[in-house]
């Protein structure tokens, strides 16, 4: 148990559904606020067994085959975390504890251990009990629709949300609750990007509307410009190399539908008090804006000049 006395000033919470959501979706700020002195919790829930599997060596470790793909991605998240300068990081309930559900619909969502039956309030606990040790003051997750529909998604943002009413009701749940989010300038701006992509579950959407992760400009809190951590981004998502092929639609997603952007990454607030921001908008550049500590001595600039 960690003394929280001892911990930075500074502490964010991440709750992910995968091995790999981590870097796709927030590698560049989990680098930041990792390089700049805060401490970074990240709680994966599944091992992610139903995977697929893009190294064709490995093959036969899939779900349907030895089943040890699992396993084999405890690993591919230990690499990606120490690219991403993240020391903390936990399964839900330990390692093993629930397993992927695979996409919607399919006869794996039914497994006994899948997370998409698990019970919310047991879940949950577990969560509180992180909470309660790291009390961290900002956390992220993803919206209801789990950010694109996925069960373990979904089911990751029903429990990171009960937990935090749970901690909240303790007196130790987080002040600012993120889920992340792509603006729909920035879909719009790659979608011929985004056509082009690989594996790509949206293929043959050619509106940036109908992508279930589009959200209006105005509706975005926060866009964390930490750029200068794109390359940790990069070598956390080449290290999940059975999920992410080199022209994966992930990159896309990773990259904001263009490479040249894979070090920013956009939030909507969903719990909280935005804090001081800019642009047309006022979003803002740091994730502890209007927190007591977010003028802490370890505080460096976030939020370079740049378009998107
Ligand atoms: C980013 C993410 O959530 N990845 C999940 C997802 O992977 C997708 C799945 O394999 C699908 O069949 C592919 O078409 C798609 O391209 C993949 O992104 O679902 C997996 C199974 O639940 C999960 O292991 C993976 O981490
Ligand atoms: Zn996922």
């Amino acid at each position: 148990m960690t003394d929280v006395t001892t911990l930075p000033d500074r502490r964010l919470l991440l709750v992910h559904a995968h091995p790999d959501d981590e870097a796709i979706g927030t590698g560049s700020t989990m680098a930041h606020y990792a390089a700049t002195g805060a401490h970074v919790t990240l709680v994966t829930c599944t091992l992610g067994e139903e995977g697929e599997i893009h190294v064709p060596a490995l093959a036969q470790l899939a779900a349907a085959e030895a089943d040890q793909l699992g396993g084999y991605r405890i690993g591919e998240l230990a690499a990606a975390c120490r690219a991403l300068g993240v020391a903390d990081h936990r399964f839900l309930g330990g390692a093993g504890r629930y397993r992927d559900s695979g996409m919607m619909g399919l006869a794996t969502n039914e497994h006994p251990r899948a997370f998409w039956q698990a019970d919310l309030d047991e879940a949950a606990g577990h969560l509180v009990e992180i909470m309660r040790e790291i009390r961290p003051q900002v956390m992220i997750t993803y919206d209801g629709n789990g950010f694109y529909g996925h069960p373990d998604h979904i089911q990751a943002h029903r429990v990171a949300m009960r937990a935090a009413e749970l901690a909240g009701a303790e007196g130790f749940g987080p002040a600012k609750i993120y889920w992340t989010a792509m603006p729909q300038s920035v879909l719009e701006a790659g979608m011929a990007h985004f056509a082009g992509s690989s594996d790509n579950p949206f293929v043959g959407i050619e509106e940036a509307t109908e992508l279930p992760f589009c959200t209006p400009d105005p509706q975005i809190a926060a866009r964390i410009d930490a750029t200068d951590q794109h390359a940790a981004k990069e070598a956390a998502m080449r290290a999940h190399a059975t999920q992410i092929p080199d022209n994966s639609w992930l990159y896309s997603i990773a990259g904001n539908f263009g490479s040249e952007f894979m070090g920013v990454e956009y939030y909507t607030l969903a719990v909280g008090e935005k804090g001081p921001g800019s642009g047309p908008y006022g979003w803002e550049d740091d994730l502890f804006a209007g927190l007591a500590v977010a003028d802490g001595p370890d505080r460096s600039p976030v939020g370079a000049a740049g378009s998107r």
